[in-house]
């Protein structure tokens, strides 16, 4: 299935039915993982929205949530990454996983767990649906859940956007030669 964005084409990546396979079994590692601990999850706005909720509808064990956010990308160029905003919850001695729709460079996820290096954590770990290994400026040997590796392209839908539109789409489409 294609898809037009101005002067961009996009071809489905991952279908809907593909991506909450994974994400339940990401769940089930997870509630395995978790199952003496009350984790709390901290999801990176606006682009974890979707999978954070279907991840959450999962989960099994006693869990708390909150939201962070960070902006750092305009249409397909990356600008100038801003500061974390609040989360709300003394995290001091809590059990964190960190949910990100995508690691790209890399750099969103550096300034989070930079943010949260200060909190007093008994854990951190992440949890991210997609991972681009082949874009990662840095390791990130907290980064246990991964939903799918995938190549450079620039991908939209299931929370990601291009300039702000196409989070709402439920399939992930990614751009291809035009
Ligand atoms: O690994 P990186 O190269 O840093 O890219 C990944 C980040 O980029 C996107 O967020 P963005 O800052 O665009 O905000 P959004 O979630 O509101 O779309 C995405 O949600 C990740 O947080
Ligand atoms: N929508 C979207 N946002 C990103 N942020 C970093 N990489 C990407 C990507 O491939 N797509």
């Amino acid at each position: 299935m294609n898809m037009q964005i101005g002067e961009l084409k996009f071809e489905i990546m991952l279908t809907s039915a593909e991506i909450q396979q994974r994400v339940n079994s990401l769940a089930a590692e997870i509630n395995l993982a978790y199952s003496d601990k009350t984790p709390v999850f901290i999801g990176v706005l606006n682009g974890c929205f979707m999978f954070m909720a279907d991840l959450m509808k999962e989960i099994t064990v006693p869990c708390e949530m909150s939201f962070v956010k960070l902006a750092s990308y305009e249409g397909t160029n990356q600008a100038a990454i801003t500061e974390l905003i609040g989360v709300g919850i003394d995290l001091k001695d809590r059990d964190i996983i960190i949910v990100e729709d995508i690691v790209d460079t890399g750099k969103s996820l550096m300034h989070t767990l930079d943010a949260l290096s200060h909190v007093g954590a008994r854990s951190i770990q992440i949890a991210s649906l997609l991972v681009k290994p082949t874009c990662v400026e840095f390791e990130f040997p907290m980064l246990t859940y991964v939903g799918f590796e995938i190549s450079r392209e620039f991908v939209v839908g299931y929370g990601l956007d291009l300039d702000g539109k196409w989070r709402n789409l439920k399939d992930i489409y990614k751009n291809v030669p035009a």
